[in-house]
């Protein structure tokens, strides 16, 4: 397959773009044929020879054949008559600019399932919920009573969960390496985090037998928790410090980076017993901190294991690893095991590995919340790699066209919110950070341009900005797309191209917000993140992997709670996601349903009232009322562009496993702009460069970039998975030549 091919699906030149002639009618090998046919016409020189070819040519369905007349360039005021828009605009015509009908030539869905109606799904019994049958208490499981004394009065923690019964009853007397899979927020951090606490403790003990001091925090560093963001870091670490207020002669502390090194050499010079780091900082501070001492570790957890595995740390933890091999002395406190335990956890964790890198693991335990994955109900050969979500998670798909994207997001979260009280937390995950950028600005922007011109004309600067005042980074403002009157949407960013500090407090505001709220974020959010009270997770771009796709959705439904998501396919290959989607759930998918994209619609933006305008006609009006928005102001054009090419550009990472579901050739870029608010044609659709203030973050985003995208979909671009075909390599090749090709072009501005 020739790179060119792949190459025309992307908005790199006006050489390299040429557009194609569409056919419709008879069968999809009839087009085909037509298709070809026309291409080699194209090439041929004779026009007699390609009369006598066409003559002869079979076409059972005689379905026409030759190119379309050439389309009339058609303006706003066509469109408007033809979709519903009546008003005269104040745009000037620009040439290169192209107005299509919302929905006009729209492809349909290949998959004709009944969707069902809002609230048909069945629920299903909790499946991460603490065990509350009065069996299971966390001192049955061997913790001391006055641990689980404080767990139950000071964090209100009543019962075990699943995977915390089956975690602390084998790491509490076991020495043995160890997998812990399990649901997304099923308590995975306590299930490790309480046994180790537990015998660290214990050391105590021990030590006083033999008439010696107790454990404090300069009798070594027991522990090492390794995450992979430094949020999730943070996170473990307030879950620990909790924990240890009944110990409180442990110390435990974090290194994680986006904090002067100063201050974190000071704290390891203080001594530490329990140390919670991202991968990158400790292997720094292994190498230039002395005062580090790790010959007393004896516990080093993985916190998402698969993760950091296949992100990008692969080199710093086996840098890691070795070091800590090569340090290790016996202890000098009594009680301290003599080997080094090391315990991996995850949702998503492929438990059939011994060796990963330069860690063995030696005869490792597989600690399972459910024993009846065991059983004969266990999954069959091709669905051992895919993961469980919680069973009360009701997720639904929606198969929508591309132009319908923008507008159809717009009216679910309008419809989510209509009323106060029934959703409180959403968060939509986007493939790239330019894609956040501009729907925030696109969501928060002022709706009611006659006020906007007003205040403009006025001059009116000292009226402080709203957006401004809500957040002094501008990461949050209100969400006026899907707010109204009776409840106002607070809006919310998120991306690992922010500032640190940026990110942790925008994080931080979502979490304590008790106004209903959405976050629009990348895949920064994906893993770990315990925030409360996230009832909707809405997939607006698809997972670049099914395992991201689990924590993504695990954001929500999380110990016991109830939970809903939507993921956004489009018409085509993606339909065969749903598959992938059912794999998740033990009866194969009876919470698992398909909501009619045009139902979307027609609550979002229709009204019972039959004097107004139809849902068809408010629709229109509002994305012609955004291409105007955008068209208006250069700064949010060319977010606009830049989120579509970042976009697109992600599009083709998706893991090799799963692009053909996710095929650059089927996107149809030209109705995708659509729902970028864009009227350019995509070959005009070319943003060199870093986009603005991104200077001040470049260190960050490398660091994110060369984690969390690039190397992590490595795996998937470039170890050639079984049953790759042509087109993933040719997929791969044309990656590389837009590397190569374009100025900024590796810059997808992913995490
Ligand atoms: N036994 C328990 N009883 C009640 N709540 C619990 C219990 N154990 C943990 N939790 C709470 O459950 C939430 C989720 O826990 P945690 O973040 O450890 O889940 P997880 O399995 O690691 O999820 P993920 O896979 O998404 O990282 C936290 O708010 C935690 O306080």
């Amino acid at each position: 397959m020739a790179d060119d091919g792949m190459l025309m699906n992307f908005s790199i030149a006006d050489t390299v773009i040429k557009p194609e002639a569409k056919f419709k009618g008879g069968t999809w090998r009839d087009r085909l044929v037509a298709k070809k046919r026309l291409a080699h016409r194209g090439s041929e020189k004779d026009p007699k020879d390609a009369a006598a070819r066409n003559a002869t040519s079979k076409n059972p369905n005689q379905i026409q054949i030759g190119p379309r007349p050439a389309k009339r360039q058609r303006t706003e005021e066509s469109s408007h008559r033809s979709g519903g828009d009546r008003r005269p605009h104040q745009t000037p015509r620009d040439p290169r600019h192209f107005v299509s009908s919302l929905f006009t030539s729209n492809p349909e869905p290949r998959n004709a399932e009944e969707p069902k109606a809002e609230g048909e799904q069945e629920d299903a019994k909790p499946t991460n919920a603490p065990l509350i049958d009065g069996l299971d208490t966390f001192t049955n499981l061997g913790l001391s009573p006055n641990l689980a004394a404080h767990l139950l009065t000071k964090l209100e923690l009543k019962a075990p969960t699943a995977i915390q019964k089956s975690s602390i009853g084998q790491l509490m007397k076991e020495e043995s390496d160890a997998f812990i899979q399990a649901e997304t927020g099923s308590g995975k951090t306590l299930a490790y985090l309480l046994p180790l606490v537990q015998r660290i403790m214990d050391l105590s003990k021990v030590t006083k037998e033999h008439n010696d001091n107790q454990v404090h925090r300069d009798s070594g560093l027991f522990a090492i928790v390794l995450a992979p963001t430094r949020e999730l870091c943070k996170q473990i670490s307030v879950v620990l410090e909790n924990i240890l207020r009944c110990a409180n002669w442990l110390v435990c502390g974090t290194v994680i980076g986006g904090e002067k090194k100063k201050s974190e050499k000071a704290r390891l010079r203080k001594g530490l017993n329990i140390l919670v780091a991202t991968p990158g900082r400790l292997a720094d501070h292994l190498d230039n901190t002395e005062a580090l001492d790790v010959s007393n570790v004896r516990w080093l957890v993985l916190d998402e294991g698969d993760r950091l595995m296949d992100m990008g740390f692969e080199e710093e933890l086996q840098g890691i690893v070795k070091k800590l091999d090569a340090r290790q002395r016996p202890s000098r406190v009594p009680g301290v095991p003599t080997r080094r335990t090391t315990i991996l956890c995850s949702a998503t964790l492929k438990m059939n590995v011994q060796k990963l890198g330069e860690i063995s693991l030696k005869d490792a335990v597989h600690i399972k919340a459910d024993p009846e994955d065991e059983d004969e109900n266990a999954p069959k050969k091709d669905e051992e790699d895919s993961f469980r979500v919680p069973a009360q998670l009701k997720q639904s798909y929606a198969i929508v066209a591309p132009k319908l994207r923008l507008v159809s997001l717009t009216a679910y979260l309008k419809r989510t919110f209509i009323r106060k009280g029934s959703v409180m937390k959403a968060i939509v995950f986007m493939s790239c950070a330019d894609s956040v950028d501009f729907h925030f600005e696109l969501f928060s922007r002022n709706q009611d341009r006659e006020q906007q011109k007003k205040d403009e004309e006025e001059g009116d600067k000292e009226k402080p900005d709203e957006k401004e005042e809500l957040s002094p980074h501008g990461t949050i403002a209100p969400g006026r797309a899907f707010s109204n009157p009776g409840n106002p949407v607070l809006l919310h960013r998120l991306h690992g191209s922010l500032p640190q500090n940026v990110r942790t407090a925008t994080l931080g505001s979502f979490s304590r917000s008790t106004e209903a709220c959405v976050m629009i974020c990348t895949d920064v959010a994906a893993r770990g993140l315990d925030l409360p009270n996230v009832d909707l997770v809405v997939e607006y771009d698809p997972a670049f992997s099914s395992d991201d796709h689990t924590h993504r959705i695990g954001r929500t439904a999380r110990v016991g709670r109830d939970g809903r998501a939507l993921i956004f396919l489009q018409p085509g290959c993606e339909e065969n996601y749903v598959e992938i989607l059912k794999r998740g759930y033990r009866d194969g998918g009876k919470a698992l349903t398909r909501t009619d994209a045009n139902e979307i619609l027609k609550r979002g933006f229709g009204s019972n009232d039959s004097r107004k305008k139809n849902w068809e006609e408010k629709t229109t009006d509002w994305q012609m009322d955004v291409e105007r928005w955008a068209l208006e102001n250069p700064e949010y054009l060319e977010m606009a562009r830049r989120a579509y090419q970042s976009h697109v550009r992600a599009y083709a990472t998706h893991i090799a496993a799963e692009r053909s579901m996710f095929n650059i050739k089927e996107l149809h870029l030209g109705h995708l702009a659509k729902s970028f608010a864009l009227r350019d044609r995509p070959g005009k659709i070319n943003v060199p460069g870093l986009r603005p203030g991104q200077e001040d973050t470049k260190k960050d985003f490398k660091a994110a970039r060369n984690g969390a995208a690039g190397t992590k979909r490595k795996a998937g671009a470039e170890d050639k998975a079984p049953g790759t075909t042509d087109l993933d390599d040719a997929a791969r090749k044309m990656r590389a030549k837009m590397r190569e090709n374009m100025a900024g072009a590796s810059e997808f501005n992913l995490a």
